[in-house]
């Protein structure tokens, strides 16, 4: 697909919901006993994946186009899928529901797309097993399909993450809700704290003190009525893009600013953008952002900052080829277990058009200010290598074509459309 070229991006977008809270929202209306609705749910192929999922689970689920009701069964009202389930391209699925599926009176099998089906999950499957969960990899790997065998009791422990990871940590989480006991979960950072919020929200307890949290269980859960704020990582691309195309300025409506999140506007703060966060409203946890084209300078980006912009840091390196100086991100290995090693493919499609961009063990090396041009370059599947590409093309009248285009649909089906009425400066 040809991406759309050089022109300013002038306008207001709604971005759109919050992938993480869309995933959760069903997760925790299902496993909750009661009704669930949930307003502004992402409507992209990755929350599909768990909803999906949780019909195949037995769970009573309608979408009126507005809204999607979920009818709660309890999390031991769930009923074995009559095939293995298929998880597409999302991690957060598969990951988060393993810690559901740990203590089932039935078995379960787990897979996705060929990206998926590569992604590591003992990170997953080491703490729940730990757990007296019985989870298992392909052929003895790590790798999908993951079997889970029936079992009817999980012990609490007490786990120091190896890895910052949201993911594990909300497995755990699920699991620790149908333990019998106290688990004790130990953070390597803290990373974005919507599951702990939402057992919160859906009537469960849970103590959160820094980087520790304790949750006892058995918990019961009751339904809510969910609005899903925007997405600020969806939100990213355009922020970006304010900023760095020429003769730009973009008003975000509605982007969510969980604190464990906003690690990109701590960025374009130190890089001098220009951006004014206004109409904050504290309930739903989101705000109005506008941005403008900016004079940037480089910066550093590592420790405890990563988790909260990790899915950020190729639009964050594309931004760093517009700034004055050496823009260093480090401490970023995990984006090597992404949809696709993010760290070689922000840097080899990047260099593709023209970027001074070096790969690192644990991140990125950016010189700039550089001029891009046009190239052949590919999303290699993965939503937010291709996003970024599009807004890298926006900074060239030479033609940038973007193999694999279609990826985009994980995350931000509407984003190209999004894109274009920005360039006719049409609001929506
Ligand atoms: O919990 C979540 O919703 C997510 C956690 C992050 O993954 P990790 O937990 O692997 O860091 C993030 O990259 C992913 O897009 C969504
Ligand atoms: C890594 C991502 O998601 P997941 O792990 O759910 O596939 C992402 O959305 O960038």
């Amino acid at each position: 697909m040809k991406l759309i070229s050089a022109h300013p991006l002038k306008g207001t977008i709604h971005v759109p919901a919050d992938k993480s809270i869309s995933h959760r929202s069903i997760m925790f209306g299902a496993i909750s006993h009661g009704k669930t609705t949930i307003k502004n749910f992402l409507r992209g192929e990755d929350c599909y994946s768990t909803l999906e999922a949780f019909k195949q689970l037995g769970v009573p689920i309608t979408d009126d186009g507005d809204t999607i009701s979920v009818t709660g069964v309890g999390v031991d009202g769930l009923s074995q899928p009559s095939e293995a389930l298929d998880l597409g391209n999302s991690g957060t699925t598969i990951r988060l529901i393993m810690g559901i599926l740990a203590k089932q009176p039935f078995e379960t099998v787990l897979y996705g797309d060929e990206y998926l089906n590569k992604r590591p999950m003992n990170r997953v499957m080491l703490p729940l097993n730990q757990m007296n969960a019985h989870l298992t990899g392909h052929e003895n790997s790590e790798y999908p399909p993951i079997h889970i065998a029936a079992n009817d009791r999980l012990t609490p422990i007490t786990y120091h993450m190896p890895v910052a990871s949201a993911q594990v940590k909300s497995a755990i989480l699920f699991a620790a809700l149908q333990a019998q006991g106290e688990t004790i979960i130990i953070e390597k950072e803290p990373t974005r704290n919507h599951t702990e919020e939402m057992i919160r929200q859906f009537g469960g307890t849970i103590d959160t003190n820094g980087k520790e949290i304790r949750v006892s269980g058995p918990q019961s859960l009751v339904g809510q009525d969910v609005t899903v704020p925007g997405d600020i990582s969806s939100a990213a691309f355009f922020l970006v893009a304010g900023a760095i195309v020429p003769d730009s300025e973009i008003v975000l409506k509605n982007v969510g600013i969980n604190p464990t999140r906003t690690g990109i506007l701590d960025v374009l703060e130190k890089m001098k953008a220009d951006v004014v966060i206004s109409e904050i409203d504290e309930a739903n946890q989101s705000a109005t952002i506008t941005v403008k084209t900016s004079n940037l300078t480089s910066t550093t980006i590592d420790g405890d900052i990563i988790p909260r912009l990790i899915d950020e840091i190729p639009i964050i390196a594309l931004l760093a080829t517009q700034a004055t100086g050496t823009t260093v991100i480090k401490n970023a290995e995990e984006l090597k277990v992404k949809e696709t090693n993010r760290i070689d493919a922000t840097a080899e499609e990047l260099t593709a058009l023209g970027a001074d961009i070096t790969p690192t063990e644990d991140g990125l090396i950016i010189n700039g200010p550089t001029n891009l041009h046009g190239g052949i370059v590919s999303s290699r599947g993965d939503h937010r290598i291709g996003m970024m590409l599009q807004i890298a093309a926006l900074l060239t009248d030479e033609v940038v074509d973007m193999e694999k285009s279609d990826a985009v649909s994980v995350s931000y089906p509407a984003f190209f459309e999004d894109v274009t009425r920005l360039t006719e400066g049409e609001n929506k």
